[in-house]
């Protein structure tokens, strides 16, 4: 039984349970001598089974067949995905931009499709993340991808998109985030066909599952509100046809064909689960006072690293909003941040950056790194009249990163890198200690 459109739970890191077929759950135990309908009880853990209660994720999966019923795993040559520790190229401390992703010619599905800018840590000690794009025009048939390496938060920038999980079928498009645990299969759809594209953005995080960020004196509302979060229920699929299994571990592609399609849990309960959130929800907060407040109060989720305050990877968004401050500057300031941070635009534009900051484009500012509004952005805020103003249609975000970003010899050769970005601070006018007073 396959489930036509997608339905949902809601509830960030909520422990659910969801039935495709009335009865498929057992009552008051994870693994009774025999399971209802004679499925195969299988745990997924997300993490260690003695992390403390508040952390532990895990989901129990009734399914077909036993996930450990297939032939071993062949390695698989895509060419351009790439992994931490990253060792194409020496780390770079230079400002870097890339055009639009170009959208493929030829028929590509999402896992041919995606390729490395960069990452850092190493995927094999679960520290820091891999930072990726994709650009395909066709669905996965008869092939599904799983990432032992990380949990994948996808940010669609381009065309409907659909995750066919194992634990059920996702719809997102531009705006909406998916998330995607560690070692959940799935395939991705491009449901309007080869003459709609699909692309989008994605950061590996080999460490700590994602979370909401503690609100502080924000209080008990704001920002991203876990009720926002849609998980879906369960959906499977009854397909005896081989179906190939791609998996990236420990930074390496591998491919595997099962005799069935592995989308075929009839149902689970749990919280390791796959999740969308769209960020038109994102309840943003903003001064109503004076200055431009740090970026840190436009997370939406953050993996934390072992350092109270310092993450692993914070995803931060851009979000259309009302820009009211007085006497201040209003876009982002010039800064050198200890952070490193990747930018991606989903839509319209962003209020640093006046040009050459495109959708389905990048940049990235390394640790230290100089950067900040661009001339003409700086020209047009400083000019301004400050009067209330909607920053509209517009959504940017950034991973921003504890470790410094290395690029990969892809990113750094792509005729879509940007050479003169450096260019968009040249020529700003000195100031002039004279005009003191
Ligand atoms: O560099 C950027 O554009 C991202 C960013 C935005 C902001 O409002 C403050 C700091 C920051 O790094
Ligand atoms: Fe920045």
């Amino acid at each position: 039984m396959t489930q036509d459109s997608a339905q949902y739970l809601t509830g960030f890191g909520n422990h659910f349970a969801t039935e495709a077929v009335p009865g498929a759950l057992p009552v008051a135990r994870n693994s009774p001598q025999k399971t209802p309908m004679g499925l195969y009880a299988e745990q997924l853990s997300g993490t260690a089974f003695t992390a403390p209660r508040s952390e532990n994720r895990r989901s129990w999966l009734y399914r077909l067949r036993p996930s450990a019923q297939h032939p071993a795993y062949v390695p698989f040559d895509q060419g351009r995905v790439r992994s931490g520790p990253f060792t194409d190229a020496p780390p770079s401390p230079n400002r870097m931009r890339w055009d639009p992703l170009p959208v493929p010619e030829t028929p590509t599905d999402w896992v041919e499709g995606l390729v490395t800018y960069g990452g850092n840590g190493d995927a094999e000690t679960q520290g820091g993340a891999g930072i990726h794009l994709y650009a395909a025009n066709r669905s996965m048939t008869d092939r599904v991808f799983y990432c032992a390496d990380g949990e994948l938060l996808i940010v669609p920038q381009l065309g409907r998109q659909v995750f066919v999980t194992e634990l059920g079928r996702i719809e997102a498009e531009a705006g909406h985030i998916v998330v995607i645990p560690r070692g959940v299969r799935f395939r991705v759809e491009c449901p309007d066909g080869e003459g709609a594209p699909i692309r989008g953005y994605v950061c590996e995080n080999y460490g700590s599952p994602f979370r909401l960020p503690d609100l502080g004196p924000i209080g008990s509302n704001g920002l991203a509100n876990p009720r926002d979060f849609e998980t879906p229920v369960a959906a499977f699929e009854d397909v005896d046809r081989p179906t190939e299994c791609v998996q990236k571990f420990a930074g390496r592609l591998w491919t595997t064909t099962f005799d069935h399609s592995p989308i075929d849990v009839v149902a689970w309960h749990g919280n390791n689960t796959p999740c969308r959130y769209d960020t038109a929800r994102f309840n943003t907060i903003g001064t109503v006072s004076f200055d431009h407040p740090d970026p840190s109060i436009f997370t939406v989720l953050t993996s934390p690293s072992d350092t109270p305050g310092t993450a692993n990877v914070d995803f931060v968004i851009f979000p259309p909003r009302w820009m009211v401050a007085e006497d201040t500057f209003r876009p982002p300031w010039f800064h050198r941040n200890v952070m490193s941070e990747f930018m991606g635009l989903v839509t319209g534009a962003y209020d640093a950056k006046e040009g050459g900051f495109a959708p389905g484009g990048a940049s990235l500012h390394n640790c230290m790194s100089g950067h900040g509004p661009d001339q003409a952005s700086y020209d047009k805020a400083v000019a301004a009249e400050l009067k209330p103003h909607k920053l509209d249609n517009t959504l940017a975000f950034m991973f921003e990163t504890r470790w410094p970003i290395r690029t990969t010899d892809w990113a750094q050769t792509s005729p879509t890198m940007q050479l003169d970005y450096d260019d968009v601070w040249t020529g700003f006018a000195k100031g002039d200690v004279s005009l003191k007073g």
